[in-house]
């Protein structure tokens, strides 16, 4: 499945295979004994759970699985599925251990969710046919197949949801080295001449997530070509990553627009992240699922009871901004 984040040309550098998958090695082992097993026994794989952030892999894994199985991979996303007809409709046609992919989860609506429940537990599909007291509950045989969950906020799947997979695997960010590693291998696919340094620089500055790395990768690219550079190395890639506004340690505009409005708007906190969304123009939900979880964890920002507050490293790193 396409995300609407992913341009088509990340689908020519998707990896199809495990051993192509870079990084997240003690979730890429794990996976890798499930899926041994399951063929061993020639069974489904057990429903599997992917949460990250977005851009971290969880399609391309959920692709993997089916491949390393050797099914088919049917996609399908939560907030889509609008009435409980619409997933029967998929389980109906799904073919024997297929894996079902359901992006974003957590967004399925409760009565699609309920008929959820007995298809992954007896791989069994109750239907209602007929409404008032002549309603009747129809009870249908499905093929077993694997339902690979990937959601952006564990915390909002229900608790029934959650008890129902076999599996649950956190992508977490990447390592600048990891980054580089993909960069160096998606330059390749696309022959582009990066130098190891080059690599490195880009995945220092992609906010530990592949989908960025590749995307940086594609614009450097366009600068060091249009410049006539035989090969991107540190400089070339550090000077298109200044033009493209992503700095030293890898924000971005808006990354930068969060934090100085923290200062000047907020006195650097607490501040609740919904008065932050008005402030910075952007959607609390885009700001909670992409922009904070990364200013967390590097560091930048601090969630409080009371609110977000800045920390030193941030006033220290907008000082050499401003
Ligand atoms: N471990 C990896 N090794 C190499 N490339 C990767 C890896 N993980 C992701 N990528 C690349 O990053 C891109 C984004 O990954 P993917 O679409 O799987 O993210 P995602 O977590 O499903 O994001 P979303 O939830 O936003 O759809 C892919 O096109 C793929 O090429």
């Amino acid at each position: 499945m396409t995300h609407p984040n992913t341009s088509p040309l990340d689908e020519g550098v998707r990896p199809s295979r495990m051993d192509e998958f870079i990084g997240q090695d003690d979730l890429r082992a794990n996976l890798q004994v499930f899926l041994q097993s399951a063929r061993g026994r020639g069974k489904a794989m057990d429903h599997t759970l992917l949460f990250g952030q977005p851009g971290l892999g969880k399609t391309t894994l959920a692709q993997i699985i089916a491949t390393e199985m050797g099914v088919n991979l049917v996609s399908t996303s939560g907030p889509v599925m609008e009435r409980s007809g619409d997933l029967a409709a998929i389980l109906t046609n799904l073919q024997r251990y297929d894996v079902l992919f359901v992006d974003e989860i957590h967004r399925m609506p409760a009565s699609v969710e309920e008929v959820l429940y007995p298809a992954l537990e007896d791989f069994k599909l109750d239907l209602v046919v007929g409404q008032g007291p002549g309603a009747r509950t129809v009870k249908i045989d499905l093929e077993p197949f694997t339902l690979v969950g990937a959601t952006t906020r564990m915390g909002l799947l229900s608790s029934p949801l959650r008890d129902r997979f076999g599996v649950m695997c956190r992508l977490e960010y990447y390592t600048s080295e990891d980054l580089a590693r993909i960069v160096q291998r998606s330059a390749q696919i696309q022959a582009i001449a990066i130098s190891p340094d080059g690599a490195l620089e880009i995945g220092r500055r992609s906010r530990g997530t592949p989908r960025i790395a590749n995307r940086l990768l594609r614009r450097v690219r366009d600068f060091a070509m249009v410049q006539g550079a035989e090969h991107i190395g540190t400089e070339e890639a550090a000077a298109a990553l200044e033009r493209l506004d992503v700095d030293q340690l890898g924000l971005d505009m808006m990354d930068r627009k969060i934090l100085q409005a923290m200062v000047e708007k907020f006195g650097g906190g607490p501040v609740g992240v919904k008065t932050l969304a008005v402030a910075c123009c952007e959607e609390v939900r885009t700001l909670e699922d992409i922009y904070e979880p990364y200013l967390i964890q590097s560091g930048f920002l601090k969630r409080t009871p009371r609110g977000r507050v800045l920390t030193a490293k941030a006033y220290e790193h907008l000082k050499i901004l401003l």
